[in-house]
């Protein structure tokens, strides 16, 4: 789930899109990259793996020179880990391009095929992104005069929607133009819109994946981007947005609110949350109807995410809650770690169970989610250990079920723990007393809670219903072949030393 940002600004934009790519590091801790068009009109580039504050040195930085650039965080979901894959990604023609994309293309294969044929165009990565971007190119390519007008941009955009098929969140940067974003038709992914104004009455405007990067660069919220809906800022500041979709329907990811994203940001009209705090009273009231014959001492949370529909649960049900694991605040999120000896690893790490809130108590864990179990694993044994009576754990999505093709690495139904499994089956696995989970048509209520406006939402991991409507069993058998962990891994090893074209330097 990659987080991405743009900044057209009337300054040096360096920093403040370094700023806002710390506050999207949840979204992606593999690879980070930003690229920024300086007075030259040179794209400046810079793009590693790892995290944002040990990608970019201050060398690196004063590098990035210029009032307009675009940055990304990774979390990999197609193509290999490699850093050739690290994004934002460019072309040279026409006039250099390039794009940084939060998402995930299910048509990538056929894509890659098809510009060959028809553009000639050499995909040097097996990156989703990188195909984009050329589909992108291509279309812009189009239009003999330049420079393009703003409705040369928008007349590519709604090309690119009838050909890409995915979930594809998009900023990319056109050398002599601007900065143009645009949203799936689905508006799978978020993308918000900010702007800042200046003593001239003129605007900086930003587009990023959360709404929390305007918050601490001080922009104004302006509106989210609508799904099919692309923006197109000048780089001397003029903002130009239309409706590029044929049929733009509103399907975000409810993910996103479950785990993705921050609970400050808000994204299509929802606070992130208060959607958690929602979760929490309609799991409540179903642990309060279900297991009423259980005697639960206390509430814990198993941090962080699940935090505030804990605190939640524990009002509803008149129970004490209780902080019992201390976090290691240096270790960042298991769950989009790349392989499972990381993730196992790293839940160690990151959570210790502070015994005295567990020596004979009978605890009720609350987590946000259980995807692969291995959080609710290693947190039983841990908590076991350090002297609990009785364990019962409650999740606030509902069992995970279906791969994920949108933007979450979730490639293989077998390393789901509730593939094939009963709520039964699954305690049994995890080793809890008790295993409860949220309803999934509670979960919609509780996000719609906060914008009734939306009418749907994707639940695929959850339904296994793709909203894309492209998605065989075919394709999914495909996924799991090519992304599964064990194929990840031998693939890391295989692509470390990949030749880095596009990436100037140390
Ligand atoms: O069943 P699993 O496969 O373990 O996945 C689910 C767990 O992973 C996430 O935590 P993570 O540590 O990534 O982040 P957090 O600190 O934001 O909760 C999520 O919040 C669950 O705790
Ligand atoms: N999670 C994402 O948004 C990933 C973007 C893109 N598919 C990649 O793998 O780089
Ligand atoms: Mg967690």
């Amino acid at each position: 789930m990659c987080g991405v940002v743009g900044i057209v600004g009337r300054s040096s934009v360096n920093q403040a899109i370094y700023d806002a790519l710390t506050v999207l590091q949840h979204r992606g801790q593999d690879a980070a990259g930003i690229v920024t068009i300086d007075e030259e009109n040179h794209f400046k580039l810079r793009k590693s793996n790892g995290l944002v504050k040990d990608v970019f040195l201050e060398h690196h930085m004063q590098r990035l020179q210029g009032n307009m650039g675009i940055g990304h965080v990774r979390y990999p979901t197609a193509g290999s880990p490699s850093v050739s894959e690290a994004q934002p990604f460019y072309v040279n023609s026409p006039y250099g391009i390039t794009l940084a994309h939060n998402g995930n293309l299910t048509n990538t294969d056929d894509l890659r095929e098809a510009i060959f044929k028809s553009a000639k165009r050499h995909v040097n990565t097996t990156s989703d992104s990188e195909v984009l971007l050329n589909i992108l190119a291509s279309e812009l390519d189009k239009f003999p005069d330049y420079p393009l007008t703003a409705d040369n941009i928008f007349t590519a955009v709604s090309a690119v929607h009838k050909i890409i098929k995915g979930a594809y969140a998009c900023v990319s940067m056109i050398i002599g133009h601007g900065l143009v974003a645009f949203r799936d038709p689905n508006g799978i992914r978020p993308l918000v819109l900010g702007r800042r104004a200046l003593a001239d009455n003129q605007f900086e405007y930003i587009v990023a994946s959360e709404s929390v990067a305007l918050d601490i660069l001080d922009f104004e919220f302006m509106r989210d981007i609508a799904p099919g809906e692309a923006v197109y800022i000048t780089e001397d500041g003029q903002l130009f947005t239309r409706q590029c979709a044929e049929y733009p329907k509103y399907s975000p990811c409810i993910f996103e609110y479950v785990y993705f994203a921050r609970p400050d940001s808000l994204m299509n009209g929802v606070s992130v949350y208060q959607s958690r705090i929602h979760m929490g009273q309609m799991l409540g009231r179903k642990i309060a109807r279900e297991w009423a014959h259980l005697d639960i001492d206390v509430v814990i949370p198993i941090p962080e995410t699940s935090c505030d529909a804990a605190l939640e649960i524990a009002r509803i049900l008149n129970k004490p809650y209780r902080q019992g694991f201390v976090k290691n605040r240096y270790i960042g999120r298991t769950f989009i770690m790349p392989g499972q000896v990381a993730r196992r690893q790293s839940v160690r790490r990151k959570l210790n169970a502070n015994r005295i809130e567990f020596e004979g108590k009978n605890v009720l864990l609350i987590d946000d989610s259980i995807v692969r179990g291995t959080t609710s694993e290693e947190i039983l044994e841990m908590v076991r250990s350090v002297g609990a009576k009785k364990v019962y754990l409650a999740s606030a999505a509902p069992e995970v079920r279906h791969p994920n093709v949108y933007g979450i690495d979730m490639p293989s139904v077998n390393e789901l723990i509730a593939y094939d499994r009963n709520v039964d089956e699954i305690a049994k696995k995890i080793g809890a007393d008790a295993l409860i989970f949220q309803d999934l048509d509670d979960l919609i209520t509780a996000v719609k809670m906060s914008n009734p406006n939306i009418e749907h939402f994707d639940c695929s991991v959850f339904d296994g219903i793709y909203v894309t409507n492209d998605i065989t069993q075919q394709y999914l058998d495909d996924l799991d072949a090519r992304r599964n962990d064990k194929k990840k891994t031998r693939q890391a090893q295989r692509e470390a030393e990949n030749l880095e074209i596009y990436n100037e330097g140390q």
